[in-house]
């Protein structure tokens, strides 16, 4: 089949008519850019780079009714910048891109262009959203978001976890345009950010969950969260009733703890030896706390409540309930998951739910396989974080 690529990319001049793409991929190498144009009902996707090995790669869709090209809103973070890719599309939802010359485990990207979060984005932004997720080999361990009034002692408790296992949980480093208190050191307890700042970062959707808590506004980026997650350690987050709402509502699967305090005379007494606060702000921060703890119990909101009476009863209740999710690794998967190597695969064939990939170099003399399966049968996740559940095996 042949493209004339003038017509179709835009950076190359003018264009008469659409493009009749037959095949769902289509590779179009010319002197200076790659591209691969995918055609989903009446659009074509084109996904395109330069061989410049510092620029990433750019998307623009092509709407065939109309013959025009469309500069869609991208969001999330792409890949790093590689000399080339494979593409396929998956579910006409998303389009997979196995990215070429790094580490298998971080070469499976996802570009979600019909998925329930790029349409909500798009009617948020009321502009064409497309989404970057990547692809994590295998299920991980889900986040643990840790909710309760302000004082009640989930700094403490969680501070305890990192302490006792450092390499086993992280924490995911929130925002908020809240002051510094004396001991609290940027880009560990918080990144501390100006108000317009942290808005035009939400509105970029970097941001999983904010919300407006005591007067300030607070947020969990997706990299807070995916950079522990990155780490293979499990990702701790302190965040207000809002917070873990507009979690639950996410594609971040996450177990759910409230912390209680044994009565709200101690948690006043907690809030003021902590010595923070100023009156007004305790004030402030005990009135939320009502209205926190009445949505406690909200249907399907928190999986667990931990009472925080006396703190080594309460730190040994949380250590039980999180070795109830202690998850197993799938042993078929470890001889890819630390592997640092650079690995060449392309994409060979595609059945609803596998994927054949093909090693572009000589796997026999590495000792490793020419030929992997992908799974996508278990898929979870997605933008605006990673899209978990991928299983990938050596084809015999
Ligand atoms: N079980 C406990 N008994 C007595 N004091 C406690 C207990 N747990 C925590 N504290 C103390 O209560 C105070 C508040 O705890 P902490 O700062 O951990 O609360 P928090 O829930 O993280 O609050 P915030 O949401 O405002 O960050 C601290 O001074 C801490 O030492
Ligand atoms: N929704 C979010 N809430 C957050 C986040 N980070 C912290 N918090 C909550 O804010 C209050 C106050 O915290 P403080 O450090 O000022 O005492 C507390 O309930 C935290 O759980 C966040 O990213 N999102």
């Amino acid at each position: 089949m042949g493209h004339d690529l003038r017509r179709l990319c835009p950076d190359h001049g003018a264009f008469y008519e659409a493009p009749e793409f037959r095949v769902e991929s289509v590779a179009l190498e010319s002197k200076d850019c790659l591209q691969n144009a995918i055609d989903i009902g009446d659009k074509t996707y084109v996904i395109s780079r330069s061989d410049d090995p510092k620029s990433s790669i750019t998307i623009k869709i092509l709407d065939k009714l109309t013959r025009t090209w469309v500069v869609p809103t991208v969001l999330g973070a792409p890949p790093n910048p590689t000399s080339s890719h494979s593409v396929v599309l998956v579910n006409n939802e998303k389009i997979l891109i196995i990215e070429k010359g790094v580490p298998l485990k971080d070469s499976i990207w996802f570009l979600e262009v019909d998925t329930p979060f790029v349409k909500q984005q798009s009617k948020i932004k009321g502009t064409v959203v497309v989404a970057w997720s990547k692809g994590v080999i295998g299920e991980g361990q889900k986040p643990v978001v840790i909710s309760g009034p302000s004082g009640v002692g989930k700094g403490t408790l969680i501070a305890k976890l990192m302490k006792e296992y450092p390499s086993k949980f992280g924490f995911s480093v929130s925002h908020t345009t809240r002051a510094p208190r004396e001991k609290e050191i940027d880009g560990v307890h918080y990144h501390f950010t100006e108000r317009s700042k942290i808005e035009e970062e939400i509105s970029e959707g970097k941001f999983l969950e904010f919300a407006h808590v005591h007067g300030n506004v607070y947020g969990t980026s997706i990299e807070a969260v995916e950079s522990v997650t990155d780490e293979g350690k499990r990702c701790i987050l302190d965040i207000d009733v809002q917070g873990a709402r507009s979690v639950r509502a996410s594609s971040l699967e996450a177990i759910f703890i409230f912390v209680c305090p044994p009565s709200f005379e101690e948690l006043e007494k907690r809030l003021r030896a902590r010595g923070t606060e100023t009156e007004e702000q305790i004030q402030k921060r005990l009135r939320n706390a009502r209205a926190e703890l009445d949505q406690s119990n909200s249907p399907g909101l928190f999986d667990h409540l931990l009472v925080n009476d006396d703190l080594e009863a309460c730190y040994e209740n949380l250590k039980k309930l999180l070795s109830l999710y202690d998850d197993h690794e799938d042993s078929n998967d470890s001889f890819i998951k630390d592997g640092k190597e650079t690995a060449c695969y392309s994409i060979l064939s595609k059945t609803n739910s596998e994927i054949l990939l093909q090693s572009e170099t000589n796997e026999a003399e590495k000792g490793t396989t020419n030929l992997l399966s992908l799974d996508l049968s278990s898929l979870s996740g997605g933008a605006p974080g990673r899209t978990r559940g991928l299983k990938i095996s050596p084809v015999n």
